[in-house]
């Protein structure tokens, strides 16, 4: 199957001469929710821009559900229903007639039921006539989103949607991706906020400076995140680790005073009880021994320390 979205090659220098993406390469799947995570100014507003034809490409190719964002760009355009990370809806319309306008925008027949629908699944019913100046931050939002969803989009993007959200509006927030996604919509979400590819993406893409550092399913950065590590100060240094520990992999310290193993829950490995006896088999002995969680903050943060 073609994926949903498949973006080539696409590299972004400002007329600045700042080169804010690199090469881009990625595939995104139907119906999944990927988060594309990274620091401020990492590049991902540029790439969701260039994606939805806001911001021209230097170079590369975008295809949307197979069409070309350039050749093909009314239907790519259409496929695609996109919140931006800034509020901008018109504050003296109503809801209603805002997601109405929205969807004539895409030329498509006026559909009060589904607009009906919308505003329902977006708790925004009781408010379909208020104006939106009269509505409080979060709904503004979800009116936001609304505008996104009115002319049936089948790929959404949310640019940082849950920045200065409050918690319990956040959970709504999710909830409502969740619902989106059940209903077949593929979603890409930024975000700058680890907590939330990990309880939402389907898969993780990592971009740092204008370039993917990782892209992986959110179920392998899981496991990574449950690795731990066992580091253990040796009482003599070693000049190299014995040929009979080698199926543990050990790391072995540049001075040869530390040992660290790495190990996981599922992992095939042999557990940190057999290590240690196999180190007295060895006659290697010990002076101290510590263990570290890796969270996926710090994969986060190392990998976007390596790429710097
Ligand atoms: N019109 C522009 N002209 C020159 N540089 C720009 C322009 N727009 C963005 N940039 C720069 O490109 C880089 C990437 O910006 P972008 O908004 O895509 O990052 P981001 O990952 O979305 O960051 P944030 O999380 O802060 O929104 C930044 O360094 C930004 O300053």
């Amino acid at each position: 199957m073609q994926p949903a979205i498949s973006i080539s090659g696409v590299s972004k220098t400002y007329a600045s001469g700042f080169s804010a993406l690199k090469h881009i390469d990625l595939d995104i799947r139907h119906g999944e929710i990927f988060a594309l995570l990274g620091p401020n100014g990492a590049g991902k507003t540029t790439l969701i821009s260039i994606v939805c034809g806001i911001v021209n490409r230097s170079s590369g190719t975008v295809t949307v559900e197979g069409a070309d964002i350039d050749r093909d760009y009314r239907t790519a355009r259409s496929l695609i229903g996109l919140v931006p990370q800034e509020l901008t809806v018109e504050s003296f319309e109503t809801v209603r007639s805002a997601l109405t306008f929205s969807r004539g925008l895409f030329g498509k027949p006026p559909n009060p039921a589904l607009i009906e629908k919308i505003l329902k699944d977006l708790s925004l019913w009781d408010k379909r006539d208020a104006k939106i100046i009269t509505l409080s931050g979060g709904m503004k939002r979800r009116v936001m989103i609304g505008k996104a969803l009115a002319h049936e989009p089948r790929i959404l993007f949310l640019d940082e949607p849950t920045a200065g959200v409050d918690v319990e509006l956040r959970q709504d927030m999710w909830a409502m991706v969740r619902r989106l996604r059940e209903s077949g919509v593929t979603i890409i979400l930024t975000t700058h906020y680890i907590e939330e590819a990990e309880e939402m993406a389907d898969r993780v893409g990592v971009i740092n400076h204008g370039e993917i550092v990782l892209v992986e399913d959110k179920a392998e950065l899981m496991r990574k995140l449950g690795r731990k590590q066992l580091r253990l100060e040796l009482r003599q240094p070693l000049g190299a680790v014995p040929e009979a520990l080698a199926g543990y992999e050990l790391e072995l310290s540049a001075d040869g005073g530390a040992l660290t193993y790495t190990y996981d829950n599922q992992s095939e490995r042999p557990g940190v009880a057999s290590l240690l006896r196999d180190l007295e088999i060895a006659g290697i002995a010990f002076r101290d021994l510590d263990t570290v969680n890796s969270s996926l903050e710090e994969i986060f943060v190392n990998l976007v320390r390596k790429a710097s």
